[in-house]
């Protein structure tokens, strides 16, 4: 069996984000990513801050299990970047033949096949904030397979910091209008160790975030979201 390194595996949580929010999951944290986003929250999974453990798709199950006991019936995968681990397939396999819903986090920068068996897959392009560049060849290529899944779900996440992230969120929406499309409010500071302290300012962001977008006919169809573990959690890892 193909081996992933993997970060962490917590839960059960709630997602906190995005298409599936409020839904309760377990998360499986890769590591290694191709991109270095300017405000990533999960940096340890790349940076060399925090060490893998490298792992096959049946001992990441078992470790599910010791976590999530029964008290689960969802998975979101997410990193780094998981497209970059070929071994996620076979767990892909695992969590559906023990009845499993899964989800997926990534940029659509890596096309993986697997992503084809995924019932919620989140593409989380990258602002000019991020400082990293959109592929948008291999973007084309990511929503085409994904729109072509049937009975399966799929939506675009864009993060956004000021302005210039959303005239790029619009970009991605004219050029792709039938992905459903979530906005999520930035986090700009992540060194704050005080959940509450955190909290009002995110909470200020996303004000501003609802501000810059009422009186835009351009986001009349689109979803404004925080993250939600962020407000309850602050910078927490594994919640
Ligand atoms: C850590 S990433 C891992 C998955 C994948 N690499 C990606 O970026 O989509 C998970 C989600 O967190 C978002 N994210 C990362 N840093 C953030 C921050 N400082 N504030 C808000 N969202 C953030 C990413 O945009 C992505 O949607
Ligand atoms: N509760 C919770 N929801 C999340 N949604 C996306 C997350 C991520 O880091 O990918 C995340 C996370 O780390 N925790
Ligand atoms: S793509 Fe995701 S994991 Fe990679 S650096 Fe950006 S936010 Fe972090
Ligand atoms: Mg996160």
């Amino acid at each position: 069996m193909k081996k992933i390194p993997v970060l962490e595996i917590f839960g059960p949580t709630i997602q906190g984000e995005g298409m599936v929010i409020g839904q309760k999951t377990m998360f499986v944290r890769t590591g290694g990513c191709d991109y270095r986003c300017s405000w990533c929250d999960s940096a340890f999974t790349w940076d060399g801050s925090q060490k893998a453990a490298v792992m096959d798709a049946a001992s990441i199950v078992e470790k599910l299990y010791e976590k999530g006991t029964n008290l689960f019936s969802h998975v979101t995968i997410s990193g780094g970047n998981p497209a970059i681990h070929p071994g996620i397939h076979s767990l892909i396999e695992e969590l559906r033949n023990q009845g499993i819903q899964t989800a997926v986090e990534t940029q659509g920068s890596i096309w993986a096949e697997w992503m084809i068996d995924i019932d919620e897959v989140t593409i989380s392009p990258k602002p000019p904030s991020s400082l990293m560049k959109t592929d948008w060849e291999k973007l084309d290529y990511y929503i085409n397979r994904l729109e072509r899944r049937p009975n399966k779900a799929f939506s675009l996440k864009i993060v956004i910091f000021n302005k210039e992230d959303l005239e790029y969120a619009a970009e991605v929406h004219t050029r792709y209008p039938n992905a459903p499309m979530f906005l999520q409010v930035g986090n700009d500071d992540l060194t704050e160790k005080e959940a509450g302290m955190l909290r009002d300012h995110l909470l200020e962001r996303y004000e501003w975030l609802i501000s810059e977008t009422m009186d835009d006919a351009r986001w009349n169809d689109v979803k404004i979201l925080p993250q939600l573990h962020t407000l309850l959690w602050g910078n927490k890892q594994g919640v």
